[in-house]
């Protein structure tokens, strides 16, 4: 912490970040009002896990305040498949439901794949309809997951134009991995994506003009994987003990990066926010979408 003017400069806020998508969705529901039209988003919470009850009601606040209507439905841990997706019809025929979200992971018992393909692809607001993905995939209009929406955001405004620059995502899920991959690919990174049989890892991040790190594993990544200079994304949302208490850390160890880093998104104060804030987006889109009216310049992909 000797320089801080260097220390402030290469910290992306994605809390700030988030702040202001979520100012400019609010400005556009407060038009959409006008013409009598309520974006509307519906989640759905299947159990009782303590950290996904917390990002629902997030959501659910996050969402009134930029004055759209939330309708939060909670279910047992033991709710069926049938009544799920019973659910899920119901909201796809509910006009004021124009976001559909079912958090993950869901109860064992249940059969994620089923339940989110049979969302209405365009109340998809999470992007993980397989209309979606392949929509993504081959470069047409879709709802584009939003961890990796909102990592491009900061990227292209971090960076401007990323063509040519080298990629590297470690983690492939279908959940930020891969459709992060899709994003970068389309505004011409030269992308790989790295995984737990990547044969050394260390020497691949070290490639990297951008390194995004979804891995659920805490400070995983050091600061001497980082090519200096390089952007930094740490996706990563992992709860640690530390001295008795329990807190937030990433997939990198944010202090050794950071050194080293031309950007860097924190934990908690990166992603995170700007998740949220692009599902809010996301709605607002599908709404626009919904009613045949133009969309939201620079919310979307
Ligand atoms: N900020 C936000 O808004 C969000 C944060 N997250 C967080 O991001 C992280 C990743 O989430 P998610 O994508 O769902 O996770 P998954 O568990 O689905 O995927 C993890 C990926 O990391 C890879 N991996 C695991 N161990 C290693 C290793 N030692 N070296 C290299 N790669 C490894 C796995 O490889 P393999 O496929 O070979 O097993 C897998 O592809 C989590 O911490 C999660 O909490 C997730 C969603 C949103
Ligand atoms: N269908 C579905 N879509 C998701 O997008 C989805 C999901 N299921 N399941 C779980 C993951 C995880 N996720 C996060 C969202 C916001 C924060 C977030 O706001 N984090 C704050 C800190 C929050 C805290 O303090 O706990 C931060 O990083 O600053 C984190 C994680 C969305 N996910």
């Amino acid at each position: 912490m000797s320089d801080a003017t260097t220390d402030q400069d290469n910290l992306i806020d994605g809390k700030a970040f988030a702040a202001d998508v979520r100012q400019r969705v609010a400005a556009h529901v407060t038009r959409l009002k006008q013409d009598r039209i309520t974006p509307g988003l519906a989640v759905v919470l299947v159990g009782e896990d303590p950290a996904s009850e917390v990002y629902v009601r997030n959501k659910g606040i996050q969402t009134r305040e930029v004055g759209m209507n939330s309708y939060e439905h909670k279910l047992p841990a033991d709710t069926t498949q049938d009544a799920l997706m019973a659910l899920i019809g119901r909201l796809n025929a509910d006009a004021d439901v124009h976001g559909i979200l079912v958090q993950l992971p869901l109860p064992d018992h249940l059969d994620a794949e089923a339940v989110l393909n049979a969302i209405d692809p365009g109340k998809d607001v999470d992007g993980f309809h397989i209309l979606n993905v392949g929509l993504l995939a081959t470069g047409q209009k879709a709802m584009v997951p939003c961890t990796p929406l909102g990592c491009l955001m900061m990227l292209r405004d971090r960076l401007g134009d990323l063509s040519g620059l080298n990629a590297v995502i470690v983690g492939r899920s279908n959940i930020v991995g891969k459709p992060m991959a899709q994003l970068l690919l389309r505004d011409s990174c030269t992308v790989t994506i790295a995984h737990s049989r990547t044969r050394d890892l260390a020497g691949v991040c070290r490639q990297a003009d951008i390194l995004v790190a979804a891995v659920g594993r805490p400070r995983m990544i050091p600061g001497d994987w980082v090519k200096p200079g390089a952007t930094v994304i740490d996706v990563g949302i992992n709860r640690i003990e530390d001295g008795g208490r329990t807190r937030l850390v990433g997939d990198v160890d944010f202090a050794s990066a950071r050194a080293v880093a031309g950007a860097i998104t924190p934990v908690p104060g990166g992603v995170g926010p700007m998740t949220i804030a692009c599902l809010l987006a996301n709605t607002l889109t599908a709404c626009c979408r919904a009613a045949g009216l133009p969309e939201p310049e620079g919310l979307t992909a």
